[in-house]
């Protein structure tokens, strides 16, 4: 019996991968951050900043927000927050904004979601009403079976908050441009994010806070990996599943996932330690676990999110070896991915104290 399924990964690895670090790569630099006091982020260099075509996908997005049920201070929250900029600058292989638009849509719900549901509680996020709004945000994006009677009030309830009505429409865009791999690959990989904001509504329900190496484990899954999993969709190519999959290949896209939303933690300290519940934050956690400063606790995140690039960048061109145009595609674009989120957290309102 033939297969169909594609090679599996064999690049080099050991040594090799390890001189990588020797060795200077252009495509990367340190970035000075924040009030520049901290050590700076050494990041992939930010591949195209056009303001222009963020400002278009940017009106679409409001748009879309308003048909979906999006009102008022909320829509102008959301041109504010720039999630068109965002995946203008980290989504590079694509100039077509009806292709962008897929990443806005589907960053802007997730934001949503979170603020609303799982982190701010000014927003009306609360521990114990968490878990059920996913579930219900799971229907949102993965359609429940019909089932009689019981799909009139489940469809009645899916219309009836603009955060469900944005995440179904952003899968149905995202389902006219992608494969059905690469659509469950976005959905599933979402739904494991949610079992990690379940634990954060744990821990801040009980205040019993988690250390920083059970925070980092959970957040391994809330990351920027999820915003990743949309980059071949967005470029009009598909990475086939066990190319995506191989634990090589995997192993890679977590450590740009974990670091990228490193940077987000770095950005957020303030705002996380603000709320009234305070929101799990790798500097918070440091600085708990070990009773130090927030300044130290910076650096060591600092000194974290550098090593886990640099581990991405030694596996990545351990990767280059790899006979797959699609998957030197994806891997060049998840690097820029972490280029582009550098310089929007650091270019954000959101994140200014
Ligand atoms: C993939 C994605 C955009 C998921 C939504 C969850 C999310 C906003 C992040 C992974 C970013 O982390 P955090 O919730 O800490 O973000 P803010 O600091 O509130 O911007």
């Amino acid at each position: 019996m033939t297969s169909c399924a594609p090679p599996r990964v064999q690049g080099p690895s050991g040594l090799g991968t390890t001189a990588a670090r020797l060795v200077h790569d252009p495509g990367y630099a340190e970035r000075p951050w924040g009030n520049g006091t901290a050590p700076p982020l050494y990041v992939p260099v930010v591949e195209r900043i056009n303001d222009a075509l963020a400002d278009e996908v940017d009106d679409r997005l409001v748009a879309w927000a308003g048909s979906c049920g999006f009102v008022d201070d909320e829509l102008v929250q959301l041109r504010k927050a720039g999630f068109g900029r965002l995946v203008t600058l980290a989504h590079v292989d694509t100039d077509d904004p009806d292709r962008l638009l897929i990443a806005a849509q589907m960053n802007a719900a997730w934001w949503a979601a979170d603020d609303r549901y799982a982190d701010d509680t000014e927003q009306g996020a609360t521990p114990t009403e968490l878990p059920p709004r996913l579930a219900l945000v799971m229907a949102a994006m993965d359609p429940v079976a019909p089932a009689g009677e019981f799909s009139k009030q489940l469809d009645e309830a899916l219309r009836a908050d603009p955060i469900l009505v944005a995440l179904n429409s952003g899968v149905g865009h995202m389902t006219r441009h992608g494969s059905p791999a690469q659509v469950q690959r976005v959905c599933y990989s979402t739904f494991a994010m949610f079992v990690s904001w379940n634990a954060y509504a744990a821990w801040r329900y009980t205040g019993a806070y988690p250390p920083a190496w059970e925070y980092l484990a959970a957040r391994q899954h809330d990351s920027f990996y999820t915003s990743m999993t949309l980059v071949d969709i967005v470029g009009g190519y598909e990475l086939p599943a066990n190319l995506y999959y191989d634990p090589r290949v995997r192993q890679a896209l977590t450590q740009a996932g974990t670091a990228s939303v490193m940077v987000n933690d770095l950005h957020s300290v303030e705002k996380d330690a603000a709320d009234e519940k305070p929101v799990c934050n790798m500097v918070l956690q440091i600085a708990a676990d070990r009773d130090c400063s927030i300044e130290e606790a910076t650096e060591i995140t600092v000194g974290l999110h550098n090593d886990l690039v640099h581990d991405f960048e030694a596996g990545h061109h351990a990767l280059a070896a790899v006979p797959s145009l699609e998957l030197q595609r994806f891997l060049r674009g998840v690097r820029a991915w972490m280029g582009g989120g550098f310089e929007w957290h650091a270019t954000n309102p959101r994140y200014r104290s």
